[in-house]
């Protein structure tokens, strides 16, 4: 490889590196929103529910508090498909949507256009964010949560998005873990700032990003929790992306232009692979199809796709898969479609084998070197090194050939920019799933972003000679 190549890599690595994945702030509101309507638990001797309100602000009573919490259920967690209750992991009260209505409209109040430039990659396109309310959530002295992933209910749930009530509490920080990456969001400290009138504080981050509510010292921490879904106008064409390139994009793109422009780099053309650095939710039950993946990706990922289909290079996603059953210890598979995971090795005959290997499916002729390892940890010296070259056989990048090409004839040669080297294992479906809510309907799977190139001198390379 060349070291125009080498240094271009470098460039397209460090751009993907400027990545978060949250966005937070304060929201001015009208005072009428901090109140909240709710319905009160059933009498001892079966009395109807009668529903109270509270006015969620600074001033909120003791009394009106404790009576809020006296009309909460203790919030479980997620474990694999069952709702688990257990104050080691989460210490909490909870109010579900049907027995509470909230004033506050967080589109009307302008909390969801204040988060779209970040959930949505600054890339509004035909794209629009769906708020669904979750939960009402109150943290008094001594709860939490454990460090956990948000449930996947469907494939196009992006992210989630908590309101903070400003009522006096101390402690509740939400601390996001992301790669090396660590957040700390102090709800109560940022509300303590905001002096002029009434407000929430919010925080939307992208739902597999691992999160963790640390212990309440006094008070009382008050919240709406939303579900975040991505939502794309029926046409389902994915507009180009418009708008002035942000200086990471335009750092991004030069990347890719200097790699377009050195006649050595994929002669032949091929792909550029990137492992993604979010993982997204694919079911595990029933017939699928992949969701328009495209239009789903998240932060710095987005960024691939929004550069690449700038400069006209066309891209395509694809589900990472650890075949290791399939003969060979190293079998890497992507696939458009997620597989069924019921699929067990146990189970798997000749005709699931045919299944998975038909249409729209690629074996990697070379193993992907990292494979199996965790990503940037340091006492692993290959999880930094990335398989520099690997093939995509013919059968997915010419849809005219032959399907049968597992000979690497015609295969077309993949520089990977980043590994891909977080994978699912099709042997194991769920595994031990921890979340916020019980369900296995979904899990976070692992997709890799090809890049098309074309041969020196061909289609939108022509202009780079
Ligand atoms: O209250 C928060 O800050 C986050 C709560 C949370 O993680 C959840 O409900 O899943
Ligand atoms: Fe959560």
């Amino acid at each position: 490889m060349s070291q125009s190549v080498k240094g271009a890599t470098e460039t397209l690595r460090a751009a993907l590196a400027v990545d978060v994945a949250y966005t937070c702030g304060v929201q001015p509101i009208k005072a009428e929103d901090l109140c909240v309507y709710y319905k009160l638990k059933t009498g001892p001797h079966g009395d109807e529910k009668n529903a109270r309100s509270i006015n969620l602000d600074g001033e909120v009573s003791e009394e009106e508090l404790e009576q809020l919490v006296a009309a909460c259920d203790p919030a479980p967690f997620g474990l694999d498909d069952k709702d688990v209750l257990d104050e080691k992991v989460r210490k909490a009260g909870q109010i579900d949507v049907e027995n509470f209505v909230a004033r506050l409209d967080v589109s009307a109040a302008g909390i969801i256009d204040a988060i779209i430039p970040e959930i949505l990659s600054g890339e509004k396109s035909n794209r629009v964010l769906r708020a669904e309310m979750y939960k009402l959530n109150v943290y008094g002295r001594g709860c939490f949560f454990k460090p956990h992933q948000d449930t996947p209910r469907a494939q196009n749930m992006i992210g989630s998005l908590v309101i903070f009530f400003p009522t006096a509490h101390k402690g509740g920080e939400l601390v996001l873990t992301h790669g090396e990456d660590k957040f700390t969001f102090d709800s109560a400290a940022e509300l303590g700032k905001h002096k002029s009138g009434p407000a929430v504080a919010y925080i939307a981050f992208y739902s597999d990003t691992k999160h963790e509510v640390l212990p309440v010292h006094s008070g009382h921490r008050v919240t709406l929790t939303f579900n975040l879904f991505v939502d794309h106008a029926e046409s389902g064409a994915l507009v180009l992306p418009h708008g002035v390139p942000t200086p990471v994009e335009r750092e991004f793109e030069s990347g890719l232009v200097s790699m377009l422009a050195d006649q050595t780099f994929l002669p032949e053309g091929g792909f550029l692979g990137f492992g993604l650095a979010y993982t997204y939710p694919m079911p595990t039950l029933g017939e699928y199809q992949l969701p328009p993946m495209l239009h789903l990706l998240k932060g710095s990922d987005a960024r691939i796709r929004t550069v690449a289909t700038r400069l006209g290079l066309p891209v395509r996603a694809k589900i990472v898969y650890d075949a290791g059953w399939w003969g060979d210890e190293n079998t890497t598979v992507l696939m458009d479609h997620p597989v069924n995971a019921e699929w067990h090795v146990e189970d798997m005959d000749e005709r699931d084998v045919a299944q998975i290997t038909g249409e729209g499916v690629t074996i990697l002729e070379e193993p992907l070197h990292s494979r199996g390892k965790q990503p940037g940890s340091d006492s692993d010296p290959g999880a930094k090194t990335v398989h520099e070259e690997a093939h995509l056989s013919r059968e997915e990048t010419d849809s005219d050939s032959d399907s049968g090409s597992d000979s690497g004839a015609g295969a077309k040669t993949v520089h990977w920019v980043t590994p891909a080297n977080k994978m699912m294992r099709i042997s194991t479906p769920s595994g031990s799933y921890f979340g916020n809510h019980g369900g296995v309907n979904y899990i976070y799977g692992n997709v890799a972003l090809f890049v098309e190139v074309p041969a020196v001198g061909d289609g939108v390379r022509a202009k780079y000679l």
